[in-house]
């Protein structure tokens, strides 16, 4: 009789457990189960995908005669903030290229990134999510942040991903990121914050709550076992 009703509810040849509701319903009591689980959240531009080396490079090609900034000369998070100061219309001319269809795309991942974020989703009672901030031109970038996980971890990876222009709104043990102060509408997120060392913030002093990750060969696995319970 039971089992009759529930065919009748689920379909032909399917049980409670195979059932997709089912199995989601079931690998969310899991997890719940399993205790204090890590949660990292991982940035993209400047963490996993070279923002500055291909700036740099599209910048030069789309504006072979103006003027640019080394790698080793940038200062401050803000590319457009520093090509403006160079010479004002510079400003502009820097917003206009990651405004450009492709170039979220066909950013480079940063060595050892992919791997490493790889690594910390197998790891137990650990997940990861990409945590990155869009351009209000919205016409490319979303899309091509996407597109760029699902090239680069798979289509499976897409469910951790989170597009957000205030990620002290998101929750997380940990926040692995380029941009010295994050800010937003949460006073005191959840998360600590991780500077990932970049070319624009190598010379900037740490405030108290900030530890550094130099890159991806400097020991990411420390610094996630320090936040386990
Ligand atoms: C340097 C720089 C960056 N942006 C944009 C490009 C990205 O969409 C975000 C940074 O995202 P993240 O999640 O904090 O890495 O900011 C910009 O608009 N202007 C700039 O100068
Ligand atoms: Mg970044």
């Amino acid at each position: 009789m039971l089992l009759s009703a529930t065919t009748r509810l689920l379909g032909r040849g399917k049980t409670l457990l195979s059932h997709p509701v089912k199995r989601i319903c079931g690998e969310m009591s899991t997890s719940s189960l399993a205790g204090k689980r890590l949660r990292v959240l991982v940035d993209m531009d400047g963490v996993l995908a070279d923002f500055e080396g291909g700036f740099l490079k599209k910048y030069r090609a789309r504006y072979p005669a103006e003027p640019y900034i080394t790698l080793e000369d940038r200062r401050g998070f803000w590319v457009s903030s520093q090509y403006g100061h160079l010479r004002s219309d510079l400003c502009e001319k820097a917003i206009s290229i990651w405004e450009s269809k492709d170039f979220f795309i066909e950013l480079e991942p940063l060595p050892g990134g992919v791997e490493a974020v790889k690594e910390m989703a197998r790891m137990d009672n650990t997940d990861v999510f990409i945590c990155t901030s869009p351009i209000k031109h919205y016409k490319h970038c979303p899309y091509e942040k996407y597109a760029w996980v699902e090239k680069h971890f798979g289509h499976d990876f897409l469910e951790q991903v989170i597009l957000t222009r205030d990620k002290t709104l998101i929750s997380g043990d940990i926040l692995i990121d380029d941009k010295p102060d994050i800010l937003g509408v949460e006073s005191n997120p959840t998360w600590q914050h991780i500077l990932f060392t970049a070319c624009h913030n190598k010379h900037q002093s740490l405030s108290p709550s900030q530890r550094r990750l130099q890159s991806w060969s400097d020991d990411w696995r420390a610094i996630l076992d320090s936040k386990r319970q």
